[in-house]
Formats: structure tokens, C-alpha cells, sequence
């Protein structure tokens, strides 16, 4: 297996609204380094996972769609808890609807809270 990464980051503020977070449950603020795994079976006819360019701005776009906003007024994710789990899946799901033509194995997506603590999610697409 084949894996192309690219790597972006994105500024954010959320609230999480339940005792188990504790302070976290007021808004605050978040700067996530978010890295996109894709992951191929076989290079392409041009010997490739994806194109680097062509990752790296999707990654961008699907970041552009939160970064700089307050997640608790996003409409596409009323009621969620934003943990760094939770937008883990989300990237990657948005990743894989603008790749859904690749014939792309699985999307894993790692947000990076700080140095010490990260969460990733992996999308299996076709196995
Ligand atoms: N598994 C997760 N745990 C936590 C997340 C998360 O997204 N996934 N998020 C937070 C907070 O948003 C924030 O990042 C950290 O808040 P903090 O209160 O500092 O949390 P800590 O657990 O690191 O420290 P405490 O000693 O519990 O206050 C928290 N957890």
C-alpha cells in the first residue's frame, strides 16, 4: 500500500458542552496541524498516489470551510461535539467526496492538538 501525506493546519473555536471536558466545555480557541493520508493499493498511470498539489489544496479547501470561524455556529454541525476525533472523520469524509473518482484505498486524517496529544481517524473506501 501506497500513502501520499500532506499536511495544513487550521485556527478554530469551539465550546464543548459536556461535564466530561471540564473548563473546555467555554469557548476556546484551537490550532489544529492536520495531516491527510491517502492511501493508494497501486500508483496511477502517472506512478503516483495523488498529485502533491492536488492534495495539498483540497486539504486547504475542506480546512477553508472552518478555519477562522467558530465551530458552534456551523450549521453542518449543529448539535456535534467537536472534539478532535470528531473533525478528524469530518476531513476525512469531506476528503473523500472530492476524491471519490480516485481509486483511493483509505483517507486517514490526524489533528494535531499540540505535540503531546493527536487524533486520527482512518476511511476505508475500498479494500
Ligand atoms: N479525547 C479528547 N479529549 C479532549 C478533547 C478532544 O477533542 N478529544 N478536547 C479537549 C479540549 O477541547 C482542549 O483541547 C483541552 O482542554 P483541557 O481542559 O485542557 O483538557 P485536558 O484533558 O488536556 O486537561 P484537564 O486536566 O482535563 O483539564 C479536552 N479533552
Amino acid at each position: 500500500m501506497f500513502t501520499l501525506t500532506v499536511r495544513d493546519h487550521m485556527m478554530v473555536a469551539h465550546s464543548l458542552p459536556d461535564p466530561f471536558f471540564g473548563p473546555a466545555r467555554a469557548l476556546h480557541g484551537a490550532t489544529y496541524v492536520v495531516e491527510a493520508g491517502f492511501e493508494r493499493a497501486e500508483l496511477d498511470e502517472h506512478g503516483v498516489v495523488l498529485d502533491i498539489g492536488a492534495a495539498g489544496t483540497a486539504l486547504a479547501e475542506v480546512l477553508g470551510q472552518l478555519t477562522y470561524r467558530n465551530l458552534d455556529e456551523v450549521e453542518a454541525l449543529d448539535g456535534r461535539l467537536t472534539t478532535t476525533e470528531f473533525l478528524a472523520r469530518w476531513v476525512a469524509e469531506r476528503l473523500a467526496e472530492r476524491f471519490e473518482r480516485e481509486d483511493l484505498a483509505a483517507i486517514t486524517v490526524v489533528l494535531r492538538e499540540h505535540p503531546d496529544a493527536w487524533a486520527s481517524y482512518r476511511l476505508r473506501l475500498r479494500w
